[in-house]
């Protein structure tokens, strides 16, 4: 694969930020509460005031959203309608190291939601790369459940922002690894985790197909200040300048 074709995402929590992340060079528009954890749903308000700004606003870019961690699904909730209009459902499997019913409770949640949805999603296994902490999965067992349960990629992040990024928990050859797997297994491959300008050098040499961002494009890097037009443009320019020297 060609770097230049990795894709920028950015988590974004409400309509406000969406007009920056997109100026800034946002080609993944990524819904999610950064104050409710690694993958904070957004509420249900929020979820229509952002499907009804992009409506409105005629935008044609990928959307995703986080749906948080599977053990906070019950079997109630899971007639939760999403719009079709949303490509990406991400889902993360911390707390569920000790269950013997994850994965068939994974299935019912796809099956669930897309009952009551009306539509066929795409949908993004995560993987922790503080898995253990997490009480989670190692990477490879999630890349070959999310193989077993028809998902279209897995994002390698981390689960709590204080347990070190990306680059301090996983090596350059670990991801490489796990990205190869993945590639060819037809997975697309998604990596963040607090992932900074100065990662973009190893970064770029593990090729994956999304890069995602929060932290980095806010204010001073906390990820739950508001996102930054400036900051986001930086980083994507900085993301073309290495794609072009390799
Ligand atoms: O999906 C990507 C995440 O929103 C990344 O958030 P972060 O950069 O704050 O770790």
């Amino acid at each position: 694969m060609n770097t230049q074709d990795t894709q920028l995402l950015v988590s974004v929590r409400d309509c406000k930020e969406i007009a920056p992340a997109i100026a800034g060079g946002c080609e993944i528009l990524d819904f999610k509460d950064p104050a409710r954890g690694a993958l904070g749903r957004i509420d249900d308000a929020t979820l229509s005031a952002v499907m009804e700004y992009c409506h409105h606003n005629s935008m044609t870019i990928p959307l995703s959203m986080a749906l948080g961690e599977l053990c906070e699904w019950s079997t109630e909730q899971i007639s939760l309608y999403l719009p079709a209009e949303i490509t990406y459902l991400k889902i993360g499997f911390s707390h569920s190291s000790g269950s013997r019913t994850w994965v068939s409770d994974w299935q019912n949640l796809i099956h669930g939601i897309e009952e009551s949805s009306g539509h066929q999603h795409q949908w993004i296994a995560v993987a922790y790369a503080d898995w253990k902490r997490a009480a989670s999965f190692s990477p490879l067992e999630v890349l070959k459940a999310a193989c077993d349960n028809r998902c279209a990629g897995l994002l390698i992040d981390t689960f709590s922002k204080q347990n070190g990024r990306l680059l301090d928990l996983l090596t350059p050859e670990t991801l490489s690894e796990i990205i190869e797997q993945a590639k060819a297994r037809q997975l697309k491959l998604a990596l963040a985790g607090s992932l900074r300008i100065q990662d973009l050098e190893v970064l770029t040499d593990l090729a994956p197909d999304i890069i995602g961002i929060r932290g980095a494009a806010c204010i001073s890097h906390n990820r739950t200040s508001a996102i930054q037009e400036s900051a986001i443009r930086t980083f994507r320019k900085q993301m073309r300048f290495h794609a072009n020297s390799m």
